[in-house]
């Protein structure tokens, strides 16, 4: 079976996460049945489809009408009638291993000898599911995040029998649905996202237990100084105290007393009103910024990434995919290992072995593959290489927040690539434009455009995750906007969705702006306490008039598409079915324009913006000067005269 047989497809299940995957599966276009055991339950599920489709197309994240996606859904209760059909089932069902052994049974009988058996498990054995089958081969973890509608993530999880071609089929399905598949290579406990996440809370609660910190502090100090979106104690009573529980008792670990006292009491966290935190009597969490001063937040995360390399030693998942299912599944600022390649890998280690000196625990027991790493002087970015490739030794730079493309044609095709965060702007992000701009080759490059990855946004601002803790001596961000607006090649920016705050000023740093109709500008820094720091109150002061630049910045307030075209600050705002074509026909011109020419007048007419016109009229004269000179021009005026399409080399 490969993705192009998969049409009909069937969930098992109609709670959660069971009406969650088909709502996903059948905006994706394929025809989906939906099975639970009762006919309520069913039709429970099938309702909030229907709710959740109706406020996807208000937001217009949807764009088909919910009653025609709703055309794609059939309900069922018999479980023969309902996959008798079907070329994938995706199970999501109870998780006890008993029911899905059951059902997994009946899947063999019933079932198209080809079909693909996938289970949505977060914590049970793929391997042992599948021994309930005439055909392990076939059965595929596919796990899903809650809720599926939201959360990008799928982890695409290899039994001990699974085969490259299920695996593939259900990866390239994923992508079919517009997900973001990883590969779990090997069928461990915890599957990626979970295995790096039981540090983040377990590492917290020893030191708690331990006296060294308090709960408060921990969790300020890794949202407020780390980034992370919850602190390990307000996850755990988000999760459930006691879910971390027994997955530690199952897996014969250590408990943290911390973690058994609050199990003994049934403070099992938000579920109960009571865990960390008090949410019956109090407002939940208690946190602010600035506690938590003197945690010590290498002992957490140094755990989490050791916890990561162990995972790539074991050949379970790659780097890459590791931070893409933490980012994505679990809402880390980075992924672990480009964390670990910033702090040091070296660093880590050395925590690890003193802590494992300190408490004689397995739990800080360094992993192979990390010690490797360090001992092989691959110690993170600063010396050229860690788990990615910095570019040291002549290595090719990886680039974790950006993905770019360049064409034969010399088009250079930037993507912000943080869809999880709007393709917020943070540090990383900015270093890897400028670094992948700085490194272009001019012989190959003729234009460039940036856009944003997902269907939300362009880009929503600077990271605001990342504005903790930040001095204002690190606050000098203009470097990235300048480094876009000098580049001497033609710049656009292609906008689909949220333009706000350092993603307009990136928009704004290009030459030229096209936006669908339903996309947003906007300066919101105000509403922070901020003002547009990446040039943007200059440039919108020389791009519009004053009132209208004034009213952008000191209302912090989003203005549409169409207003925005008729201020001026974008070239054109088209319908969704124009956009590629509309910018297709400005690249034409671009990409196959004389590129000295486009160069020159760039220039002159960005610098000379801010000369008087004398000064102006001197940097113009002498650009035409020079063209005058290059084969370019000739080329130009011989097509002309012969009535041809000029070929332009850029000399
Ligand atoms: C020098 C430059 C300075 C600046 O640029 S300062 C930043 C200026 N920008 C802003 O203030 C915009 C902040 N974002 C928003 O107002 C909203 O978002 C939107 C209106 C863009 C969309 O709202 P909705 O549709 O309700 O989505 P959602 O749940 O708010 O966002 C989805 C996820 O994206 C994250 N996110 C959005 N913008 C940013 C950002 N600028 N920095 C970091 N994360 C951001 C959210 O937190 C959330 O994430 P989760 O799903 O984990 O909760």
């Amino acid at each position: 079976m490969n993705v192009d047989d998969i049409s009909q497809v069937t969930v098992l299940g109609a709670g959660n996460m069971g009406h969650g995957i088909t709502e996903v599966v059948a905006i994706a276009g394929y025809d989906v049945v939906m099975r639970d055991i009762e006919q309520d339950l069913v039709d429970d599920g099938y309702e909030s489809i229907k709710w959740s489709l109706e406020k996807l197309s208000e937001k217009g994240i949807v764009s088909e009408d919910p009653e025609t996606v709703l055309d794609r859904v059939d309900t069922e209760v018999d479980l023969e009638t309902a996959v008798s059909d079907a070329d994938l089932v995706i199970e999501a069902a109870p998780e006890q291993m008993e029911i899905k052994k059951d059902i997994f049974s009946d899947l063999d009988e019933f079932t198209p000898k080809d079909a693909i058996l996938a289970s949505n498990t977060s914590s049970l054995s793929i391997t042992e599911i599948a021994t309930a089958t005439s055909r392990p081969e076939q059965v595929v973890g596919m796990h899903f995040f809650n809720p599926p509608v939201k959360m990008d993530l799928v982890e695409v999880i290899y039994g001990g029998e699974t085969t490259d071609e299920t695996a593939e089929a259900t990866y390239e399905f994923v992508e079919s649905i517009d997900k973001t598949p990883i590969y779990v290579r090997k069928d461990v406990n915890g599957f990626v996202v979970n295995s790096v996440l039981g540090p983040f809370s377990d590492e917290a609660a020893w030191m708690v237990s331990e006296g060294v910190a308090d709960i408060e502090e921990v969790d300020a100090a890794m949202v407020h100084r780390r980034g992370y979106p919850m602190g390990p104690f307000e996850l755990s009573d988000l999760t459930g105290i006691d879910i971390g529980y027994h997955v530690r008792k199952e897996a014969g670990r250590d408990i943290p007393p911390i973690v058994q006292e609050k199990v003994d009491a049934e403070d099992l966290g938000q579920k109960t009103g009571q865990g960390y935190y008090d949410y019956e009597d109090g407002d939940g969490t208690t946190y602010e910024a600035g506690q938590g001063e003197d945690v010590d937040t290498l002992r957490i995360e140094a755990r989490i990434i050791n916890e990561a390399a162990r995972l790539i030693g074991n050949d379970v998942a790659t780097a890459d995919a590791i931070d893409t299912g933490m980012r994505l599944g679990a809402g880390f600022p980075e992924g672990p290992c480009r964390r670990g390649d910033k702090i040091g890998l070296d660093a880590v280690l050395e925590k690890l072995e003193t802590l494992h000196e300190e408490y004689d625990h397995e739990r800080y027991e360094p992993s192979e593959h990390l010690r490797s790493l360090v001992e092989s002087g691959k110690t993170g970015e600063e010396a050229g290489e860690g788990f990615y490739d910095y570019g040291g030794d002549g290595g090719e730079r990886h680039y974790s927040t950006i993905e770019y493309e360049l064409s034969e044609d010399g088009l250079l095709e930037v993507t912000l690539d943080r869809p999880e965060r709007m393709n917020a702007l943070n540090d990383d992000l900015m270093d890897e434009v400028v670094h992948l701009l700085d490194n272009s080759d001019l012989d190959e490059v003729r234009a460039v455009t940036f856009e944003g990855a997902g269907d939300r946004a362009f880009s929503a601002g600077a990271d605001i995750t990342g504005f903790a803790g930040r001095e204002p001596y690190e606050a000098a961000i203009t470097e990235f906007f300048e480094v876009v607006a000098e580049y001497p090649r033609p710049t656009l920016a292609k906008i689909d969705g949220f333009c706000l705050g350092g993603g307009h000023e990136l928009a704004l740093a290009c030459d030229l702006r096209i936006a669908t109709e339903g996309s947003e500008f906007g300066f919101p820094e105000i509403n922070l306490g901020l003002l547009p720091g990446g040039g943007g109150t200059q440039r919108a002061m020389r791009m519009l008039s004053d009132a209208r630049a004034k009213e952008l910045v000191f209302r912090g307030e989003h203005i549409s598409a169409e207003r925005a075209q008729n201020w001026g600050l974008i070239n054109r705002a088209v319908p969704e079915s124009e956009f590629e074509e509309t910018i297709e026909e400005f690249l034409d011109d671009l990409v196959y324009g004389a590129p000295i020419a486009l160069q020159k007048a760039k220039r002159v007419m960005n610098v000379g913006r801010d000369q008087d016109l004398e000064a102006g009229l001197e940097l113009e004269s002498q650009a035409f000067g020079h063209l005058l000179a290059t084969d370019d021009m000739q080329e130009g005026a011989a097509a002309f005269m012969e009535d041809r399409e000029p070929e332009f080399e850029g000399k």
